[in-house]
């Protein structure tokens, strides 16, 4: 089967017991934020706490954001938008952030959900924004290096607290980012804000840190083929060439996230089992991998299958040191993102304005836009101290520069507020 052509997840639904275990999942809305490096803190609402299974003893703490919800009402950028008052864009964050009086007891008190599905959900989530890295490794046309750092410092203006900045990787394999030490150079001392970027490699890994990197990423593949075509080795072979990054990087107390790619299906092979992918991100884990992220790197998961993946990988690595990275090719990243949540993940992974595609998954759209996932997220009353504004201005910012209209459903509906208006108001009332 050509990957991209049948939605996977009908013919593997999960049975009804998993989906009544998803009901009975242990009670984790209350639980802590654990540090995201597995350096022995965890985080309730900014609050640092000590734990005592951290995997990762010898490194050193790391400053996490702390959780503040600011809710955001200036309108800072109309570029590219309809100049509307503020009011209006006021009354579309007020709905996004509306919630029905049952689920909430009251707004200032700690979240008590009254809807079983949503207990689950982190009251906190993190948000790591990929777009100047994912979002424009595809991009065929070279983007200058001072727009992506002009990106990239819009994207932490926003709150993000996490921005994956470019890859060190071989720049035959993907020229767009062959600047990535002039990228890195323009950005590494931004303060507040973690900047990882993307090793292959030993010599990517060296490359990063001398360009003054101070978090990697390695990126794993549960499917042989799409490692050979991304990698160009072995699936084995990848996770030692990462087990050198890793001893390297704990050298350094250089955290390393892992990525393992094609979660759901590969390009070439179609369906992956959900043991391949929880053999992988164990392997990562065990390594050292703060935290791993489990990319359906060709958007074709639907919750019936992202479902059995998650627990397949929940029972060897725990649920705090899981990100979810989805593509949105057939429009079902912010289902596959609900049911995460709702499984206890805390960590997203988004590209503003849903830029992106990978060079070795032809046909493949972007990453989740990260608007829609914030908008998403003030919906649930989810704290991500993301400000949109700032963050549509970004996504303006470089759609601008790219010459195309916004990948992301949420910033087209508020640059066309005169029409969303009533809907708002009736909503409001
Ligand atoms: C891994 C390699 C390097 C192997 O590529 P290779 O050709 O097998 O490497 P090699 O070791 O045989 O070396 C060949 C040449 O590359 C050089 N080289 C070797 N390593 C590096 C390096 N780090 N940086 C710069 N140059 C490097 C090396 O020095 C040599 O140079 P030459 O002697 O020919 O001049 C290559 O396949 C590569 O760079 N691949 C990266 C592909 C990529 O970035 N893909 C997109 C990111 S993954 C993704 O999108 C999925 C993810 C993470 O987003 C999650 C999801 O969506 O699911």
């Amino acid at each position: 089967m050509s990957s991209l052509e049948e939605p996977l997840g009908l013919e593997k639904l999960p049975s009804l017991s998993n989906i009544n275990r998803l009901y009975g999942f242990s009670s984790s809305a209350c639980r802590p934020i654990r540090d995201d490096m597995g350096m022995g803190n965890c985080w309730t609402e900014g609050r640092s706490c000590s734990s005592s299974n951290s995997c990762d003893e010898d490194f050193e703490e790391y400053t996490q954001e702390p959780v503040t919800w600011r809710r955001q009402m200036k309108r800072t950028s109309s570029l590219g938008r309809s100049p509307v008052g503020c009011g209006t864009m006021n009354g579309m964050r007020n709905l996004s952030n509306y919630r029905d009086s049952s689920y909430c007891n009251n707004d200032n008190e700690a979240r008590e959900p009254k809807f079983k599905l949503f207990k689950d959900i982190p009251r906190y989530v993190k948000i790591v924004e990929v777009g100047p890295r994912d979002g424009l490794q595809n991009e065929k046309t070279i983007v200058p290096t001072s727009v992506k750092v002009n990106l990239i410092r819009k994207l932490v203006s926003c709150g993000l607290s996490v921005v994956e900045a470019t890859s060190f990787v071989s720049p035959k394999w993907v020229p767009q980012l062959a600047d990535a030490k002039d990228v890195m150079d323009a950005v590494k001392n931004l303060d507040g804000v973690r900047l990882p970027v993307l090793t292959p490699n030993l010599k990517g890994f060296e490359a990063a840190v001398a360009a003054g990197a101070k978090e990697v990423a390695v990126f794993a593949s549960a499917s042989e083929s799409f490692s050979k075509s991304n990698i160009n080795c072995s699936v084995e072979e990848s996770l030692a060439r990462y087990c050198a990054v890793t001893r390297a990087a704990k050298k350094l107390s250089i955290p390393v996230r892992g990525y393992v790619s094609c979660v759901v299906g590969c390009p070439v092979e179609g369906y992956i089992s959900p043991s391949k992918v929880a053999y992988v991100a164990k392997e990562l884990h065990n390594m050292g991998c703060f935290e791993i992220s489990l990319g359906d790197t060709i958007g074709v998961a639907t919750p019936g299958i992202v479902l059995p993946m998650l627990e397949a990988v929940m029972s060897v690595v725990p649920v705090e040191k899981l990100a979810v990275h989805f593509h949105d090719t057939y429009g079902q990243s912010l289902p596959n993102i609900l049911l995460s949540l709702q499984m206890g993940i805390g960590t997203l992974d988004s590209s503003v304005s849903g830029l992106g595609g990978c060079p070795y998954a032809k046909g493949a759209s972007g990453n989740v836009a990260t608007e829609d996932v914030v908008y998403m997220l003030n919906g649930l009353g989810v704290k991500t101290n993301v400000d949109m504004d700032k963050l549509l201005s970004a996504g303006d910012y470089i759609n601008e520069y790219l010459g195309r209209s916004s990948g992301s459903k949420t910033a087209i509906a508020l640059s066309r507020v005169p029409q969303m208006l009533e809907t708002s108001q009736v909503h409001a009332e």
